[in-house]
């Protein structure tokens, strides 16, 4: 069959609109995801090369109005190149027809720019030479970052795609002349990998952007590769501290699931020790990025010797006597000494130290088999707690269901314990309704299934 293929150098070229006369054909429309291929390269060979894979952006929908599909046109493809090194980009967009139907034609070239912004460049001769025009972007932006680490990191590895000794990580705050301008050119990637990101404000000058750079000696002079990054805020915490928030991270797609977001993360956390932070949080982590967080604070708590006597009375409460069998079941969080010195020391805050707490417990129960159900009431009633809203270390309120013929599901009672009543002894998810008893055991089971991913990883590292 013959298609009719139409190129639209860039998004430059729109179809014109027609007028809508009568009734309009109904258009389907097409996912963005479905149309939009993107590929990452570092030289010019690479663009339309059948061995470069293209690699799978988030959910693109945000970007292309209401219900987030694209109307109008029919076999449409769009294939995104990026220059790795100059971060420009150019997108090829091919259809063989438009058809204005009842939803118009989607404009192609705003909703490109809104992902894309100044980097997309309209002409591909001009992104062609891109690679050697801007050859050395990064090295430029990066000049006067402040190295903050090179090389390998003692117990940890990478995969053999890069050198360790070829890792650098820079430094830049997002008020040097520089920062801005390669932020601005990083953007696009954050959006299309990061899932529910959004643009850091450049104006701030309490971000940091910290360069995960791959720093090739050649015969001239060296080049520079961004493998990954992240933005991290750091902000006053009253009377004398500063705080770090880790509010982005992005490892390039083809360096995925090698060790350097690990590396990167482990980076970070020496700076927030040795430049005496309060503690480094993480803004809204991803699952994936929470489980490579825990498996690096699980190792490092484990090598930290001032709470190894509080996970041993833990384990000794646990190992006494079948605790499923009694009517209430003893919470197992760490004592405030230890959160307090695993914040002061290693800077992990409260609520990440209660998530590895859990790992740390399973850990440590020897043959955890035998103690199984018992672990899994603990987590049922630390997943139970977790629902209801109630901060474990100050217990002044209660949410307690009750039986009510209006909404039964939205019926409840916050009330305060007096006369240090046992602070969790009435707190109850109505078992007898059987949505909410599934709901907590769905959310018991993936707990668990995270715990055991965290332990597996630790016990038995894949490299
Ligand atoms: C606050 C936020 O920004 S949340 C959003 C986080 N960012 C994103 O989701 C963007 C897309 N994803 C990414 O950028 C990256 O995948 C990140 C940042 C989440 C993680 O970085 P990565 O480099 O992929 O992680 P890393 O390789 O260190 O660890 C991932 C896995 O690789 C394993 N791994 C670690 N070292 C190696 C190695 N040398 N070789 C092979 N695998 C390794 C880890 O054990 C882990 O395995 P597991 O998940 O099976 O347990």
């Amino acid at each position: 069959m013959v298609q009719k293929q139409q190129s639209a150098a860039g998004p430059g070229a729109e179809p014109r609109k027609r007028r809508r006369v009568g009734f309009s054909p109904a258009d389907t429309g097409v996912e963005a995801n479905e149309c939009i291929k993107i590929y990452l390269v570092s030289s010019k060979e690479e663009v339309d090369s059948p061995e470069i894979p293209s690699v799978n952006p988030v959910d693109l929908s945000d970007f292309f109005g209401g219900d987030g599909k694209i109307y109008g046109y029919q076999g449409l493809k769009i294939n995104v190149w990026i220059n790795c090194i100059s971060l420009h980009s150019y997108a090829d967009v091919t259809y063989q027809s438009t058809t204005n139907g009842d939803k118009g034609i989607t404009d192609l070239k705003s909703a490109l720019q809104n992902i894309f912004a100044e980097t997309i460049v309209a002409n591909k001769d001009e992104f062609l030479q891109t690679f050697s025009t801007e050859k050395g972007f990064i090295r430029n932006m990066v000049s006067d970052g402040e190295v903050i680490h090179s090389g390998a990191i003692d117990g940890s590895s990478i995969n053999a795609q890069v050198a360790p000794s070829d890792l650098q990580v820079l430094r830049m705050k997002i008020g040097s002349p520089n920062a801005g301008l390669l932020y601005s050119r990083l953007v696009p990637l954050v959006l299309l990998f990061v899932d529910g990101s959004n643009p850091i404000d450049v104006t701030d000058p309490d971000w940091h952007l910290y360069l995960l750079i791959q720093k090739k000696e050649e015969k001239e002079e060296p080049s520079y590769r961004i493998v990954g990054f992240s933005a991290i805020y750091k902000f006053y915490r009253y009377p004398d501290r500063l705080r770090m928030r880790l509010s982005q991270i992005l490892v390039l797609p083809s360096f995925q699931g090698k060790g350097f977001g690990s590396y990167l993360v482990e980076v970070v956390n020496k700076v927030a020790v040795a430049e005496y932070i309060y503690d480094l949080t993480v803004e809204e982590p991803s699952e994936k990025f929470q489980h490579i967080r825990t498996c690096i604070d699980i190792n490092r708590l484990r090598a930290f010797d001032p709470i190894k006597p509080a996970i041993d009375s833990a384990i000794q409460t646990f190992t006494k006597g079948k605790l499923s069998k009694k009517a209430q079941i003893p919470r197992f969080t760490p004592p405030l000494n230890a959160i307090e010195k695993v914040r002061e020391t290693l800077k992990i805050n409260k609520k990440q130290f209660l998530k590895c707490w859990e790992v740390l417990i399973y850990l440590a129960l020897d043959p955890i088999e035998k103690y199984m159900e018992d672990y899994t009431s603990v987590i049922t009633n630390h997943v139970r707690t977790d629902i209801l809203g109630k901060d474990i270390e100050a217990p002044t309120k209660q949410v307690v269901d009750v039986p009510s013929s209006f909404a039964p599901e939205a019926s409840f009672v916050v009330f305060k314990p007096v006369n240090g009543e046992e602070a969790n002894s009435n707190v109850q998810v109505d078992e007898n309704t059987p949505d909410q008893e599934q709901q907590l055991k769905q959310l018991v089971e993936e707990r668990i299934r995270e715990i055991k991913l965290v332990a597996e990883r630790v016990i038995c590292p894949k490299v």
